[in-house]
């Protein structure tokens, strides 16, 4: 505001949301309070949409998934210390999988906080957040805050996508500067995800090892969904003749129904591939670190990363090929020409074989109604629902719930499934769907464990007061895992991983006016997802689900140390 002599005058609070927007950002997910209540007030009305949550990892694991949807930092915005310290596990885990976010916090006045007098909610959150993100910034000045966005924005963005952390002390909102000069502060970032081209001899070394090869195999990681290289990874499968593995967020990038889908001979191809070309995908835990039993003889890897430090992580990559996704795919396609030889009809018979095997055993399995509804009968519900529905966002948290629907829901269009991810962490539940609603307008299902959903199913609240078409199926099998654990001690608790029988989860939704529903059927659980989806309504299906079906930790009981032989 300004009379005729006095220049306009802007301020910090103003120079975030216009930085912001500048470059692009159009939502912002958090939960107010000291100092930032009036930024999610003054950036609401300046046209940003704000989602406002009920815990902060909620809010974060939003602006995470809507990184990785829309290749926008998601934005996350926190009060200080105990605000902050809640989006940090979402930061975080943005960070392992490689989610671009920034978690915006506000913080305590320096000169206090270094002189630890004591001040509200005093804590050192720059060099707290720096051991669990790409980087973190600090602007203690209004005429520095342009730089400092662009900063969070390129670093969140390029190389690896991750997480990064910004800290903007209280004192920073108030300060005032002129308008024009604060106009001229702002920077729109440039090309923050600069594509990095494949050197042409790497192309070439990748390409002699897949012809030379008596039995390829492609695997696609979440990296590979990330990279919108959607038509370039399809004529790669498709030319090049080589069955293909999807990592669950993969999974969509071609039909999981496609001909060179390998998923329903996962262990065979692993175990009996001789050239192995990772798209977008570690060799981490999820892969068994690329050796042992899981990867039978030593394989002779190709290895497509934005990264070069993680070739060679685990086992010796003879063919990294660095760069961006789409220019690596599309360099490799430029070799892939008529006279390309595909795979033997031995390789591809052996894997189709075990698949229609594998397939007709899951079929069968579906076929069966037991009741009580077990994982296998739900999920194939669910299945059915996603096949008639393909534009569906499904989000996936749970062990059994998450490991049986990996397999039993086929996805046929990339970027459709969000779930536990790199981690394998519960709780990213409400925080994804709220985002896949938010980012895509479109239906969301939400396949949750009845424990991961306790993680963050306070969140239903929001995902009715934004009206969102969410709908929860909660797999309500009484407990962690299952529900027939007893206290061994024989006392009176319950054991530690059982909930209360017959919870109804349903009520939940229906305290904030969304739409509880039980199914004890695969029919009655159809029909309340068709209302669901066709209402758009925030819906919570309480699906009970059998409690003596399922095994702890789902497929990774391995990962659970032996125990001692345990005392008579
Ligand atoms: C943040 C966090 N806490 C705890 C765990 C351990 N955990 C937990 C608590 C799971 C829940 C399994 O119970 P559920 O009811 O969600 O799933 P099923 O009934 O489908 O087995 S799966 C799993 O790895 C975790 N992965 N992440």
């Amino acid at each position: 505001s300004s009379d005729n002599d006095t220049p306009a005058l802007t301020d910090g609070f103003h120079l975030v949301i216009d930085a912001l927007k500048l470059n692009g950002i159009d939502t912002i997910y958090g939960l107010p309070g000291i100092p930032i209540t009036d930024l999610t007030r003054l950036a609401q009305a300046e046209g940003l949409r704000v989602i406002s949550f009920r815990h902060e990892q909620n809010a974060g694991n939003a602006a995470a998934a809507a990184g990785f949807l829309t290749q926008k930092p998601g934005i996350c915005l926190t009060v200080s210390a105990p605000g902050f310290l809640n989006g940090l596990t979402a930061l975080a885990n943005a960070t392992v999988n490689c989610f671009p976010m920034i978690l915006i916090s506000g913080s305590s006045e320096r000169e206090i906080v270094d002189l630890q007098q004591g001040d509200y909610e005093e804590m050192d959150q720059l060099n707290a957040a720096k051991p669990f993100c790409k980087a973190a910034y600090r602007v203690l000045h209004a005429q520095d805050i342009g730089i400092g966005v662009a900063r969070a924005i390129r670093t969140a963005l390029s190389g690896r996508p991750g997480g990064v952390y910004l800290d903007l002390p209280a004192k920073l909102f108030s300060q005032t500067m002129e308008a024009q000069a604060g106009q001229r502060s702002l920077v729109k970032v440039v090309d923050p995800a600069p594509r990095q081209l494949p050197a042409p001899d790497t192309v070439q070394r990748a390409l002699e090892l897949l012809k030379g090869a008596k039995r390829p195999l492609i695997l696609l990681g979440k990296g590979a969904a990330y990279a919108q290289a959607d038509v370039e990874i399809r004529n790669l499968v498709e030319r090049s003749g080589i069955p293909y593995l999807p990592m669950s967020m993969a999974k969509g990038l071609l039909p999981d129904t496609h001909a060179q889908s390998a998923s329903a001979a996962r262990s065979y191809v692993l175990a009996e591939a001789d050239v192995v070309m990772l798209v977008g995908a570690r060799l981490n835990w999820l892969l068994s670190h690329g050796k042992g039993k899981t990867w039978g003889a030593p394989k002779r890897f190709i290895q497509i990363d934005i990264s070069p430090t993680e070739i060679d992580s685990n086992v010796p990559i003879e063919a990294p090929l660095i760069g961006d996704i789409g220019s690596c795919v599309s360099a490799l396609l430029a070799g892939i020409g008529p006279g390309w030889t595909k795979p033997s009809a031995e390789w591809t018979g052996a894997i189709a074989q075990r698949k229609d095997k594998n397939l007709s055993k899951m079929a069968e399995t579906l076929s069966q109604d037991p009741s009580p509804m077990n994982f296998h009968s739900a999920l194939g519900a669910i299945r059915e629902m996603v096949k008639a529905r393909p534009d569906i966002m499904v989000v996936n948290e749970g062990a059994n719930t998450l490991d049986f629907a990996r397999s039993i829901v086929d996805m046929y269009e990339p970027r459709k499934r969000l779930d536990c991810g790199t981690w394998g962490i519960m709780g990213i539940g409400m925080g994804f769907a709220v985002a896949a609603a938010v980012t895509t307008g479109k239906p969301v299902i939400a396949i949750e464990g009845d424990s991961a959903f306790g993680f963050s199913g306070m969140e239903v609240e929001t995902i009715c007061r934004y009206n969102l078409p969410v709908c929860i199926v909660v797999f309500n099998n009484n407990g962690v895992y299952k529900g027939t654990d007893v206290n061994l001690a024989k006392g009176t608790d319950p054991a530690p991983t059982v909930f209360v029988k017959g919870a109804r989860y349903d009520l939940l939704m229906e305290a904030f006016g969304g739409k509880g529903v039980t199914a004890a059927t695969p029919q009655e659980l159809s029909h309340a997802m068709q209302e669901a989806i066709a209402s758009g309504r925030p819906t919570l299906i309480n699906a009970l689900i059998d409690e003596t079906a399922g095994t702890e930790s789902g497929r990774i009981t391995n990962l659970n140390p032996q125990k001692a032989a345990t005392k008579a």
